[in-house]
């Protein structure tokens, strides 16, 4: 029994179906990547995890509760993070103000942007978010607004804010997309390193092959929203169902 369980989950736009009959089971403290061709229902079926969208039928639990019909932050608040594509930072902020906001929301179980100014003369949320900038190697940051920094430390500091969240679940949609090679090779050193320090399970959408299999432990292909092959890394390489659903992407 995994951390997450799928079943049976369909969603349609219209007359596209876009999930048919998705079963997904990830074992906790495992990296699951859901890979698959443009189109695939990837970013679909992370929004049905997440509670952006409702799937028609099936159901999705997380450490044996249903996540359905259940606000986005009622779900954050059960122990799932997600990591969009474009990092969800406050430019015009700095580092560790960043950083506060999300320690001073876990403690407090909400946060109204205009309580920024109150923040540093909590102790608890300052040391929380100065451990935290630690960790993700940012301490040296910490007063540089993060509407300057390259786009690896902006993800760098968006990783470091959902984990102040304390999740148990961490969803990764494409977290290198649009990085230069440093870059992506520094989040996937970051990457490994929250793996081995911490208890927590991480699903990450991916297209960049070599990410993929730097930290997967487990794949699923999706191919016309239905999962084509579940496996180890080594398996997937090979298999020559996964290369035909890429049709020439670099499988
Ligand atoms: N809100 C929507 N309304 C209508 N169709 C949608 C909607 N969201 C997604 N789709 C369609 O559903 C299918 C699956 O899309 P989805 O974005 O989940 O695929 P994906 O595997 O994440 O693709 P990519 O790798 O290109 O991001 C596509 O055909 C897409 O056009």
């Amino acid at each position: 029994m995994g951390i997450l369980e799928v079943k049976g989950v369909n969603k349609r736009f219209g007359g596209l179906q876009a999930l048919g009959n998705v079963n997904l089971s990830v074992k906790e403290n495992t990296v699951h990547a859901i890979i698959g061709p443009n189109g695939a229902g990837k970013s679909t079926l992370l929004n049905c995890l997440v509670g952006k969208l409702i799937p028609d039928t099936g159901s999705v639990m997380f450490d044996g509760q249903s996540v359905l019909g259940r606000a986005p932050y009622e779900i954050n608040q059960m122990g799932i993070s997600r990591v969009f594509q474009t990092p969800e930072i406050f430019g015009d902020l700095t580092v560790m103000e960043n950083m506060m906001i999300p320690c001073f929301a876990k403690r407090d179980g909400a946060f109204e942007l205009n309580a920024i100014t109150s923040i540093p003369s909590q102790k608890d949320v300052v040391e929380k978010a100065e451990a935290m900038l630690v960790d993700m190697k940012m301490i040296d940051k910490r007063d540089m607004h993060a509407a300057a920094m390259s786009r690896g430390d902006k993800r760098r500091l968006e990783i470091g804010m959902c984990l102040s969240q304390e999740p148990r679940l961490l969803l990764l949609d494409e977290p290198t997309a649009g990085m230069a090679r440093a870059d992506t090779n520094n989040t996937i050193d970051l990457l490994k390193q929250i793996k081995e320090d911490r208890d927590i399970t991480i699903a990450i959408i991916e297209h960049d092959m070599h990410v993929v299999f730097s930290l997967a432990d487990r794949i699923t292909v999706l191919a016309q929203g239905t999962p084509l092959v579940e496996d180890d890394p080594q398996n997937i390489k090979g298999n020559p169902k996964v290369r035909e659903a890429y049709l020439g992407e670099s499988a």
